[in-house]
C-alpha cells in the first residue's frame, strides 16, 4: 500500500513529552531545547513536591485533632457532624515552579496525581477537589491553555466506581474555573483493577476505614468498558463540556476492537504512549506492534487529529542534566533503553537520543493513504448539514461541481444504460419513437453530465436513442443549453421544467399516424419552456425541430427509459419518490425502465457523542435542531450493534511481538466491527399503485409514499446512544448498484463520493445494557404538500426468565425487509445460556422525534 501522495500530505503529529517527575521550572530555554529535539510541546505539573509534602502535612495534622466519625441518631456518618472544614491555603511561591511566561503556550499542565476526587471519605475527597482547584485557578492565572487531570480512581477496597459522580461535580467546578482550558480527563482504554495501585504519597490510602467497604475477597475482574462507564458519567455530569477531553493511554496490549472503536468515537485529543508500549526490532530500537500503529492510523483520520504523548521515555536531550540536577534519576534507565550517559561513554556512532520519538515521527510518514471519500471530505468530518431541498431550492453551480467529482456514480450511470439499451434492443422490445428510436428522457438532468453519459451509452450500445432532458433549475438550464450547443451537437432536446408538469416528449408521427396535436401556438408544455435548438442542428424526427411548415404534426409519445438522480443520503429523503411518480404516467406502460428501478433506506444505532454535543450547541438558538436529519460525514462515532468480525479481519489483530513492525512495513487503519445495518423500507419505478388523481385535486394524493418500519437491534456492549446513522442503496439497472451502506459500499460502489450518510440525532442519549436491545420505530411521513420523518427509540435489558423457553418475542416488523438480526443473535444467545429463556425489559425510550417543522416540501 502506498503512504500518502504528495498532493495528499496527510496528518501532521503533534508529538510531546511528559516526564511523571519533572520538577524543574519550565522556561523559554528548556521549550527551545524541547523544538531543538524535535518536540512540540512538554507537560508540566502545576504544583511542587513541597505543595504535596504541606497538604499530607495539613491532612495529618488535621486528623491526629479529629474524632473518629460515627453514626448520628438518623444513621448517617459525619454529613451531619459539624465539624471544622480541611482548608488548603493558596499556593506559595515554593508550591509551584509555574510562573507566566512565553513558554506557557508550549507547555501542557498536570494536575497532581496523588489526589482522590473519588476517594469514599469525604475528608480525602474534599481535600482533593480543593487541590485540584487551587491548581486549576493557577493555571488559569498562568494562561496555560491545557490540563492533563488523571483519571478516577475506580477502586476502594470493596467498593467499585462510587465515587466517579464526586469526581464528575469537581470537573465541572473545574471546567467554570478556568474559562479558557481545555481538560483532558487521562484514561485507560479498560479498566484493569491491577494497574490501579497507590504509591508513596497518595491521598487514596489514607481514606479512614470507616467510610471503607472491605473487599470480599473476589479480586475485581478486568472490566472492558469500565473507564469508558466512568467517562460517559463525566462528560454527562459536564454535559458534554466542548472543552471536556479524553487523554487515552495506550496499553501494552491493545483491547478488543470493540473498545478500541468506543474511544474513537470519543473526542480523544491527547493519545498517551509510555515506553512499555513499545516493542524492540531486531536492532533493539523501540517499535509499535501492527496492532498499535494501525489504531493510531485510524485516530489521525478524526478531524480533530489527536496529539501524541510519550510518557517516560527518557529525557529532553540538553535537559538531562537540569534533571539530574534536581535529584531526578530519569525513569528511561528502567525501560530498557540506554541513558544519554551511557551512551555518551560507548563508541556507538549512530546514536539516536530519542528514539520513541524517531519511531513516532517516521510513522508520520508511513501513514496509509486516505480512501476517496476521506480526501474529498477533509474538514467535513462530522460536520453537520442539513439536507439539500432541491425541489424548492435551487442548487448553485459549485453544489452541481462537487457532485460531478464523484469518480464512480456516473461511471456506473452510464453502465446502466448501456445495459438497459443493449437489452432493449437484443429483445426487440419496440421503442416509443416512431423511427425506431430509443426514447430516454433524464430528468433532473442539473448541468447534464447524465446527458453527457446517456449520449455516451447509446454510441456504447449501438442503438439509437432521442434524448430528453428536463431541469426545473433555471440557471443550471443555462448550461444546459451551451452544452448542447457546443458539446452535444445539439442532439438534446431540453426542456425546462418540474418533471412533475412535463407533458412529455413530442415526436413527429409517421406518416398516417399524426394525431391532432399541433405545435405553434403552444409547445404543449404549459408553463413550460422548450429550448429551440438553430435550425438544422436537430434530427428530422425530434420534436423541438419546428420551425413552421414542416412541424404541423408533433404528438406527445412515452419515455422509454428515464434517467433520474434525485436521491437523498436517506435515499427517499430529496424527493424522489413524489418527482418520479409526477412523471409515471409518461413512462412506457408496457417496457418503460427506470433507472434507478429501485432505492432503499437503511439504518443502524450509533454512539455518537460529538454529533449530540454540536446539536446540543445549535438547540440553544434552534429549539427543531433535535428533531432535524442532519447530512454528515460520519468519523467519530461507534456503531452499538454489531458483528464480531471487523470488514477487514487482517486489521486491528492483536499486537503480539513477532507482528512488530520496522519502519518499512506498510500500516492499515483499523477496520472496526461490521455493523449491523437494516433496511427501513424502498421505492421502485415505475410505480404501478399509485392512485388517480381525483377530479376535485390538482395533485395525486402522496399516502401511497407513506413507510413505516420497527426494527430490532442486538447490543453486545453497553454504550450511549445518541442516533441513527442512515444510509441507502439503489439498483439503477440489472446489477448495477450503488451504495453508501458500509456493509455493501466495498462491493457495490467503493470510493463513491457523492453522498454523505444521514444522521438522527436523539435529543436525549439513551444507555444501552451489555447484551442490551436497541429496537427502532421510524416513519415516512406525508400530508400531501410536504415530506417528513418520524423516529423513537427504546432500549431493552434482556432478563433471564426462570422458565425455559425456546422462542423469544421479537418485535413486529412492517414495511420492511426483516432481515433483524436480533432474532439469529438472540437464538445464540439462548444457545449459550442452555436454551435458558429471556423477557425484555425496557430501560429507555427516546422521545418521538419528528422533523415537521423542517419537512421536504414536495
Ligand atoms: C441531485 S441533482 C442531480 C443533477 C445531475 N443529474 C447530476 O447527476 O449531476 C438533482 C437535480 O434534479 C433537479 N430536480 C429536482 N426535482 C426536480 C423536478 N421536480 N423537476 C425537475 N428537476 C428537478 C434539481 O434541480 C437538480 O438539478
Amino acid at each position: 500500500m502506498d503512504n500518502y501522495a504528495s498532493d495528499d500530505p496527510g496528518p501532521s503529529f503533534l508529538v510531546g513529552h511528559h516526564e511523571s517527575n519533572r520538577a524543574v521550572p519550565v522556561d523559554a530555554d528548556m521549550i527551545f531545547k524541547v523544538h531543538e529535539a524535535n518536540y512540540d510541546m512538554l507537560t508540566v505539573p502545576i504544583t511542587t513536591p513541597h505543595f504535596h509534602s504541606r497538604v499530607l502535612g495539613l491532612l495529618s495534622s488535621y486528623l491526629s485533632k479529629l474524632q473518629s466519625p460515627t453514626y448520628d441518631p438518623i444513621g448517617t456518618m459525619g454529613t451531619s457532624q459539624n465539624t471544622r472544614p480541611l482548608v488548603v491555603p493558596a499556593l506559595s511561591k515554593q508550591d509551584t515552579h509555574l510562573t507566566p511566561n512565553e513558554a506557557t503556550s508550549q507547555i501542557v499542565g498536570v494536575i497532581s496525581s496523588w489526589i482522590d476526587l473519588c476517594s469514599p471519605d469525604p475528608l480525602i475527597a474534599d481535600l482533593s477537589r480543593q487541590v485540584l482547584l487551587l491548581e486549576v485557578a493557577y493555571a488559569a492565572f498562568c494562561g496555560i491553555g491545557y490540563l492533563l487531570v488523571p483519571g478516577p480512581k475506580l477502586h476502594h477496597g470493596g467498593l467499585h466506581s462510587e465515587g466517579v459522580v464526586y469526581y464528575a461535580r469537581a470537573i465541572q467546578d473545574a471546567i467554570n474555573l478556568g474559562p479558557y482550558i481545555q481538560f483532558h480527563i487521562w484514561l485507560r482504554m479498560t479498566d484493569n483493577p491491577e494497574l490501579e495501585v497507590d504509591t508513596m504519597g497518595d491521598l487514596a490510602p489514607l481514606a479512614r476505614e470507616e467510610y471503607l467497604q472491605p473487599d470480599e475477597g473476589i479480586p475485581p475482574k478486568l472490566d472492558l468498558f469500565g473507564t469508558w462507564d466512568a467517562w460517559d458519567l463525566i462528560r454527562k455530569t459536564c454535559r458534554y463540556h466542548t472543552r471536556l477531553l479524553v487523554a487515552l493511554s495506550m496499553p501494552k496490549q491493545l483491547p478488543p476492537l470493540t473498545v478500541q472503536s468506543r474511544w474513537h468515537s470519543e473526542p480523544v485529543h491527547l493519545l498517551t504512549l509510555d515506553s512499555s508500549c513499545f516493542l524492540k526490532n531486531q536492532k533493539g530500537y523501540p517499535v509499535l506492534s501492527k496492532a498499535h500503529q494501525a489504531l493510531i492510523a485510524k485516530m489521525m483520520r478524526l478531524r480533530t487529529v489527536p496529539w501524541i504523548l510519550l510518557c517516560d521515555v527518557g529525557p529532553i536531550p540538553g535537559l538531562e542534566d537540569m534533571e539530574d540536577a534536581e535529584g531526578n534519576k530519569s525513569p528511561l534507565s528502567g525501560s530498557g533503553y540506554p541513558s544519554l550517559s551511557q551512551v555518551a561513554g560507548s563508541t556507538k556512532k549512530h546514536f539516536d537520543p530519542t528514539p520513541h520519538l524517531s519511531y513516532i515521527r517516521n510513522l508520520q510518514q508511513r501513514q496509509p493513504p486516505r480512501t476517496p471519500i476521506e480526501r474529498f471530505g477533509v474538514g467535513y468530518q462530522d460536520y453537520l448539514q442539513a439536507p439539500l431541498q432541491p425541489l424548492t431550492v435551487n442548487l448553485e453551480s459549485i453544489t452541481y461541481e462537487v457532485f460531478e467529482k464523484d469518480p464512480i456514480k456516473y461511471e456506473w450511470y452510464e453502465r446502466a444504460i448501456t445495459k438497459a439499451l443493449k437489452d432493449w434492443s437484443e429483445q426487440k422490445k419496440p421503442t416509443s419513437h416512431p423511427d425506431g428510436k430509443v426514447v430516454v428522457a433524464v430528468v433532473g438532468a442539473g448541468r447534464g453530465p447524465l446527458v453527457t453519459r446517456a449520449l455516451k451509452a447509446s454510441e456504447e450500445a449501438g442503438v439509437e436513442i432521442d434524448l430528453w432532458a428536463v431541469e426545473k433549475n433555471q440557471n443550471a438550464f443555462v448550461l444546459l443549453q451551451r452544452h448542447n450547443e457546443t458539446t452535444w451537437g445539439g442532439k438534446v432536446t431540453l426542456v425546462q421544467s418540474d418533471m412533475r408538469s412535463w407533458k412529455g416528449p413530442r415526436v413527429r408521427q409517421a406518416a398516417g399516424t399524426e394525431n391532432q396535436d399541433h405545435i405553434g401556438e403552444s409547445l404543449g408544455i404549459e408553463d413550460n419552456l422548450l429550448y429551440t435548438p438553430k435550425k438544422g442542428e436537430n434530427d428530422p424526427g425530434r420534436a423541438s425541430d419546428f420551425s413552421g411548415q414542416n412541424t404541423t404534426s408533433l404528438s406527445y409519445t412515452h419515455v422509454d427509459i428515464v434517467v433520474s438522480e434525485l436521491l437523498g443520503s436517506f435515499a427517499d429523503n430529496e424527493l424522489s419518490p413524489e418527482c418520479l411518480d409526477g412523471i409515471n404516467h409518461l413512462i412506457n406502460p408496457v417496457h418503460g425502465i427506470s433507472i434507478p428501478a429501485s432505492y432503499s433506506a437503511h439504518f443502524t444505532p450509533v454512539s455518537a457523542p460529538k454529533l449530540h454535543s454540536d446539536v446540543m450547541n445549535q438547540t440553544v438558538s434552534n429549539p427543531a435542531a433535535p428533531e432535524t436529519p442532519y447530512v454528515v460525514m460520519l468519523h467519530a462515532i461507534d456503531f452499538l450493534s454489531s458483528q464480531e468480525t471487523p470488514i477487514n479481519p487482517d486489521a486491528g489483530s492483536q499486537n503480539t511481538a513477532n507482528r512488530s513492525s520496522g519502519s518499512a512495513a506498510p500500516i492499515n487503519a483499523t477496520e472496526f466491527q461490521t455493523p449491523f445495518v437494516q433496511t427501513a423500507w424502498s421505492f421502485s419505478h415505475p410505480n404501478p399503485n399509485i392512485p388517480d388523481q381525483p377530479p376535485s385535486r390538482s395533485t395525486i394524493p402522496n399516502s401511497h409514499n407513506v413507510r413505516q418500519t420497527r426494527l430490532s437491534f442486538p447490543a453486545q456492549n453497553r454504550g450511549a446512544c445518541h442516533g441513527l446513522a442512515g444510509y441507502f442503496e439503489t439498483v439503477l439497472y440489472g446489477d448495477v448498484e450503488l451504495s453508501t451502506n458500509p456493509v455493501t459500499m466495498e462491493e457495490k460502489s467503493a470510493s463513491m463520493i457523492s453522498w454523505f450518510p444521514i444522521y438522527f440525532p436523539l435529543k436525549t442519549p439513551l444507555n444501552v445494557p451489555d447484551n442490551g436491545e436497541i429496537v427502532v420505530t421510524m416513519y415516512r411521513q406525508t400530508d400531501d404538500r410536504k415530506v417528513w420523518y418520524e423516529w423513537m427509540v427504546e432500549v431493552f435489558a434482556l432478563e433471564r426468565t426462570s422458565v425455559s423457553v425456546t422462542k423469544r418475542a421479537t418485535p413486529a416488523m412492517s414495511g420492511a425487509q426483516s432481515n433483524s438480526y436480533s432474532a439469529e443473535s438472540l437464538k445464540i444467545k439462548e444457545n449459550d445460556q442452555g436454551r435458558a429463556g429471556y423477557r425484555r425489559v425496557r430501560v429507555g425510550m427516546s422521545d418521538l422525534h419528528s422533523s415537521i417543522k423542517d419537512g421536504c416540501l414536495m
